[in-house]
This record gives structure tokens, sequence and C-alpha cells, in this order.
């Protein structure tokens, strides 16, 4: 049997979630920091622990079957993969930044500066749009620390809190690219390689039905009889709520899933058509 091949971030901002994703998934898997290759135990799943820059050309080359990276260094390796899933953690953005004392007044302020990025694909394609012509210095990390050096005017870098500009005497002035990671495979995948993509298709099932379930919750109440049509109608998005009579005929009991971001509203909604005894909890897993 094959196994599928997915390159994971050994050490960083992108390893513990990329790794509960997969153990959401039921797979188990030994993570010592130090073994760079493992097996899962209970799925045909290989896992190749990287830094999360060389991720895109390992699934690029062959290497690793999928891989879980930031969208801004897919982007920035700008080879021709395809995203699988949007995973959504490590939200951040691609900012430029300029010491303090700079008089920016927008990108065309960056004129004929010197750039400090880990990202200068991206950062260029943004400035070539807006017609502005500038140098880039490549650096791979501690990029906050250029401007003061004296090796860049000012930086392109990714920004979440804002705190390390703050520290590092750096002011953001504009947001120029979004990311979050993203789970990414060949174009190819599926011609080339068929058993090992029906075992792609088997774990991204897996993460669709963890997922699903993370943003609903599973409530049951009581309600009198007389309400019902209308709280089904608050309720709505499914095919109807399973219904269950009581020992009391005016009343009944009602159980429905419930979206997240809808959840209050529709809390609200149900105890102003008198439900009583509601009961809400988490679902750990679910499909449509
Ligand atoms: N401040 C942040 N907040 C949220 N997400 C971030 C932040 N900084 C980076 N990220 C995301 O996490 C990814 C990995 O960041 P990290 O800092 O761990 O990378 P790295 O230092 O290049 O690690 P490696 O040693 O693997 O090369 C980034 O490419 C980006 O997508
Ligand atoms: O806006 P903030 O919340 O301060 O986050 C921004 C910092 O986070 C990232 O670096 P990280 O801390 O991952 O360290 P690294 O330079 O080793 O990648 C990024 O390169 C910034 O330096
Ligand atoms: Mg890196």
């Amino acid at each position: 049997m094959k196994n599928l091949r997915i390159a994971v971030q050994k050490s960083g901002r992108l390893s513990e979630k990329s790794l509960d994703i997969i153990k959401s998934c039921g797979i188990e898997f030994s993570d010592d920091a130090r073994v760079l290759r493992t097996f899962s135990s209970n799925f045909p799943l290989e896992f190749l622990f990287v830094r999360d820059d060389d991720i895109p050309t390992y699934v690029n080359d062959g290497v690793a079957d999928i891989g879980i990276v930031g969208k801004n260094e897919y982007d920035e390796k700008g080879y021709d993969l395809k995203i699988v899933r949007d995973l959504g953690f490590a939200a951040c953005r691609l900012s430029i930044a300029v010491p303090n004392d700079f008089d920016y007044k927008g990108l065309s302020s960056l004129e004929g500066k010197r750039i400090a990025t880990s990202y200068p694909r991206i950062t260029e394609k943004v400035l070539k749009e807006a017609g502005v012509n500038a140098s880039f210095v490549n650096v791979s990390g501690s990029v906050e620390i250029t401007p003061q050096v004296g090796i860049a005017d000012c930086i392109s870098d990714l920004v979440s809190t804002g705190t390390t500009l703050k520290m590092n005497g750096l002011k953001e002035v504009e947001p120029i690219y979004y990311t979050s990671a993203v789970m990414i495979s060949r174009k190819s995948f599926e011609e080339d390689e068929k058993e090992r993509f029906d075992i792609l298709n088997r774990l991204l099932v897996r993460m669709d039905t963890v997922s699903l379930a993370k943003h609903k919750k599973y409530i049951l109440f009581n309600l009198p009889k007389k309400n019902l049509n209308e709280a089904a109608a608050i309720i709505g998005g499914m095919k109807s709520p399973t219904v269950t009579p009581l020992l009391d005929s005016d009343w009944v009991s009602v159980q429905s899933v419930v979206s997240e971001d809808r959840f209050w509203q529709v809390f609200e909604s149900l105890r102003e058509l008198g439900a009583e005894g509601i009961l809400v909890m988490n679902i750990e897993k679910m499909t449509e």
C-alpha cells in the first residue's frame, strides 16, 4: 500500500496547528521534533518535517504530495500548484513599514528606495502595478533590523499585532497582501498518482467533517407546540428539526443544528417563542 506524503513545517508558527488538523482526523503518529520523517500508525500517511519556505518546492518536485504552508510562501515561490483547502489559521498581512521619521505619502514614496523583504516577488508585483520602481534587499528573517543597520530604507514584512514593528522603531504604512495557511498539491496529482490521490480524498473528507462540526452547535429545547412552525422557520438551513412529543401534549421537544454565527440570534428568538430548557452542545464531527 502506498502512503500519501505530507510536508509540514518542522518548527514555527504553522507546526502545531498543522499537526492538530491531522490529529483531529483520528490519524496517529509520533511527533518527536528531532525525527524529520515519520509514518502514521493507523492511516497511510508519511510526514516530512521541513522548513516552511521549502514546502512549495517539495510539492512541486513530487518529493511530497501535499503540504501545509502560508499562502505567502506559496505565492512567493510562484509554482503552478493547486490550493486544495484554505485552512484559515496563521492569518497575517504583508505590509510596507518605514522608520518612524519617514514621511510616507503612499506607494510612490518608495520610488528608488531599498526595500528589505523575504517576499520580493509579491512585493514587486504590487509596486509594479502602482508604477513604482524600487530595489530589493533579500533577507530570510529579522527583516525589521535592516533599516537600523543601514542596509534598507524600509521593509515589506509579515505583520500580525504590529508589536515587532513598534519595538524596532518602525511604523506600518501600507498593508499590501493578506495570507493564511493553505493545503497545496500538484495540479496533475490525480493523473500521476491515482492511489495516493484517493488517500488525499479520504483525508479531505475527514478534515471537512471536523471543520464543518467546528462551526455548528447542536441545540435541544422544549417548545409550546403551537409555535413549532415559527421556530422551524427561525432555525432554518436544514431539512427539518427533529420533533419529539412530550407527556404534556401542548409541548414538544425539538433538536436541531445551528451555525455558530447565527447562534445567539436563534437563541433569543426561540426564547421569545417560549422555548425552555435550551441545551447547547458542541459537535465533534458531522457531514452535510
Ligand atoms: N506574526 C504572525 N502571525 C500569524 N501568522 C504568521 C506570523 N508570522 C508569520 N506567519 C505565518 O506563518 C508562516 C511561518 O512563519 P514562521 O515565522 O514560523 O516562519 P519561518 O521563520 O520562516 O520558519 P522556518 O524555520 O520553517 O523557515 C509564515 O509564512 C506566515 O504564513
Ligand atoms: O506583528 P507581530 O505580531 O509582531 O508579528 C510579526 C512578526 O512575526 C513574524 O516573525 P516570527 O515571530 O514568526 O519570527 P521569525 O522572524 O523567526 O520568522 C514576522 O516575520 C514578524 O517579524
Ligand atoms: Mg521560513
